[in-house]
């Protein structure tokens, strides 16, 4: 969460000539609310389950950059959606940074409590290792958007080689 998947996606999709979908975006689209919202509505699980089905329809359109919610691929389901499809790219923040980058956030529903640092700590690193297998590509994501973008087009020139 806050690593610049929004941020660089934008950047990377220009950059390629494809086409971006935030998958935030895309899921408060077809539930005509706010992902804030869908959590306190409905709870974290039924937002789960709209992320999934996102991922399953994302992943059967070609030629998009996809960034991706933050928590997605903490499931399985939604790696195996991607698998073999796409390439997935993680981008690597230190978790100083991403405390940084998120500080003044209020939209990101699991960090509103007065323990956010702890809270992004022990998120930090529990996805941590599961995104690292995960990955496809691993690009550090602590440079500008745009040069992080090069960067990726850059590991998935090297790795068609
Ligand atoms: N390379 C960067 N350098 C500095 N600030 C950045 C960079 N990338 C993103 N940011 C800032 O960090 C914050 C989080 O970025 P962004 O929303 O792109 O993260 P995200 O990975 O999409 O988060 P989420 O997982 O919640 O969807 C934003 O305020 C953004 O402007
Ligand atoms: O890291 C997470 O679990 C989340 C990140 C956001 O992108 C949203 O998908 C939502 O706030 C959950
Ligand atoms: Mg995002």
């Amino acid at each position: 969460m806050g690593c610049g998947k929004t941020t660089v996606g934008r950047n990377l999709a220009r950059k390629s000539g494809r086409k971006f979908v935030d998958m935030d975006s895309y899921i408060e689209e077809k539930a005509g609310m706010k992902v804030s919202e869908i959590f306190e509505k409905y709870g974290e699980n039924r937002f789960r389950d709209m992320e999934h089905e996102a991922c399953l329809e994302l992943a059967d359109t070609k030629g998009l950059v996809i960034a991706s919610g933050g928590g997605a691929f903490t499931f399985q389901r939604n790696i195996d959606a991607f698998r073999g499809k796409d390439k997935i790219v993680l981008l690597d923040v230190p978790l100083d940074i991403i405390k940084q980058r998120l500080k003044n956030d209020t939209t990101r529903p699991l960090l509103q409590r007065p323990d956010k640092d702890e809270a992004m700590r022990q998120l930090y690193e529990k996805r941590l290792p599961i995104y690292l297998s995960a990955a496809d590509i691993t690009v550090s994501g602590k440079s500008t958007p745009l040069k992080t973008a090069y960067a990726i087009l850059n590991a998935i020139d090297t790795q068609e080689k």
